[in-house]
């Protein structure tokens, strides 16, 4: 029987407690959106396969326990990631000051090679920003990631978020040869970033 899928990838999403990370794996996996908050104990995954230039990419998409006392589980899966999302919410400053700390447990934990992707999640409470799009975008031009303004609610830029985290892996792994992915190149490009339209 033909494999279903060319590549699997392993894909951790991080960031603080309730800033959305399983709304968001669960808009990109079943397409759904359910406002009742249950926060995540420990590890959860979902799976969803992409076509991304003419490969089929499985995602394995990890998500993890924002609260500090799930730290020890959750960091222990950082090692197979190669990717990972860093999430905050737009509506909340500290979620975007501690950005920082989850930069410093993906250095202190990951895969040299990682490729790392932030987001702003929740932006269709606009009233409620508090964090400007600008700062967030000057943050990750720093870091050289990419950066999109998402909203699981409102299915904004989940699709393109995703899509361009699997395709920079594609682009890593298929330079590199699959068997090298724990050593891939930590200079990753200057990168676009994406603007959050609600249409
Ligand atoms: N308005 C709005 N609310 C959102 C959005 N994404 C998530 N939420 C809400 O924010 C709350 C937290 O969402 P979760 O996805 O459970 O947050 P989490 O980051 O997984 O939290 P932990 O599991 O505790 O780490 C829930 O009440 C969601 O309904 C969004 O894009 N817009």
């Amino acid at each position: 029987m033909a494999k279903a899928y060319d590549h699997l990838f392993k894909v951790l999403l991080i960031g603080d407690s309730g800033v959305g990370k399983t709304c968001l794996i669960i808009r990109f996996a079943e397409d759904n959106f359910n406002s009742t908050y249950i926060s995540t104990i420990g590890i959860d995954f979902k799976i969803r396969t992409v076509d991304i230039e003419g490969k089929k990419i499985k995602l394995q998409v990890w998500d993890t326990a924002g609260q500090e006392r799930f730290k020890t589980i959750t960091t222990a899966y950082y090692r197979g990631a190669m990717g990972i999302i860093l999430v905050y919410d737009i509506t909340d400053e500290k979620s975007y000051e501690n950005i920082q700390n989850w930069m410093k447990s993906i250095k202190e934990n990951a895969s040299a090679g990682v490729e790392r992707l932030l987001l702003g999640n929740k932006c269709d409470i606009e009233n409620k920003r508090k964090v400007p799009m600008e700062r967030a975008e000057k943050l990750a031009k720093e870091y050289g990631i990419r950066f999109f303004e998402t909203s699981a609610k409102s299915s904004v830029n989940v699709e393109e978020a995703f899509n361009a985290l699997a395709r920079d892996i594609l682009q890593k792994t298929s330079k590199r040869g699959p068997s090298s992915k724990a050593q891939l190149d930590m200079k990753s490009p200057q990168k676009r970033s994406g603007k959050c339209l609600l249409l």
